[in-house]
């Protein structure tokens, strides 16, 4: 299990029609296991590339991501994948649902061809219902409301036991009292679960209650706080 993330000088830059963006800087960071933190800042300042790239979605362009010391993105794209599977699950703003699965089936879709020790169907339903979401299975998407929706693709996100959880902007699509629940669900899973959580928001509420809060402007990290246990 991956309990230490570090980045040491990591740089991004996109490049595409004689123009090139830097999105990210000489980014120092270490990420620890079991912390919930959220990374905030402007748009554009770099915040999704940050945690494409800790989530090996995505390669520095130069620098080096440490998972429990080792570099992965250096190794072929099955090892990749493998890591990425064992160790980390995504969550979007968008849910990025496929809207022709029900509930149940998009939760088991990170699965599909995959050998594990567990039973997937059990496994499924088990986090549905830790999701709150037991009388739902069935539905389709289309039959879900946002909060729903998202908490399918939070239930997809852990169904396959990652110990770290990346979320892009988790509660930008709903409204503050769903986003609140959607948050709370998350440091649910953090507290009881153990998953690590790193979640990019623009409400600065909900980043006041994180344990950690990095600040990133034009790429840079420029603000890193600690904070006394959140809420
Ligand atoms: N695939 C890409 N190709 C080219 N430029 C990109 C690409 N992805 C991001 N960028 C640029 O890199 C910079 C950082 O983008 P990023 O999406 O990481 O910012 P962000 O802080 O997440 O923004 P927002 O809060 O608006 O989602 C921006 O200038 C953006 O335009």
């Amino acid at each position: 299990m991956v309990t230490e993330i570090q980045l040491i000088g990591v740089n991004k830059e996109y490049k595409g029609d004689g123009t090139v963006t830097d999105a990210l800087k000489d980014i120092h960071l270490n990420f620890h296991q079991q912390e919930f933190t959220a990374i905030v800042g402007p748009s554009g300042s770099g915040k999704s590339t940050l945690l494409n790239l800790i989530g090996t979605l995505d390669k520095p362009s130069s620098g080096k991501i440490l998972y429990n010391k080792e570099e992965i993105m250096n190794k072929g794209a099955n090892k990749i994948a493998d890591f990425r599977f064992s160790n980390i699950g995504f969550i979007f703003q968008q849910f990025h649902l496929l809207p022709t699965l029900t509930a149940l089936e998009n939760v088991l879709s990170p699965l599909f061809s995959r050998r594990v020790s567990f039973n997937k169907k059990e496994r499924a339903q088990e986090v549905l219902k830790r999701v709150g979401l037991a009388n739902k299975m069935d539905a389709l998407p289309s039959q879900l409301s946002g909060g729903e929706q998202q908490r399918v693709a939070i239930a997809r996100a852990i169904v396959h036991k990652p110990s770290w959880l990346l979320a892009d902007e988790p509660t930008g699509n709903l409204d503050t009292e769903t986003g609140k629940r959607i948050y709370e669900l998350l440091k649910e899973l953090n507290e009881q679960d153990g998953c690590s959580v790193l979640f990019v928001t623009h409400d600065p509420n909900l980043a006041a209650n994180a344990n950690r809060i990095i600040t990133i402007k034009d790429g840079t990290v420029i603000s890193d706080e600690c904070q006394g246990g959140g809420t």
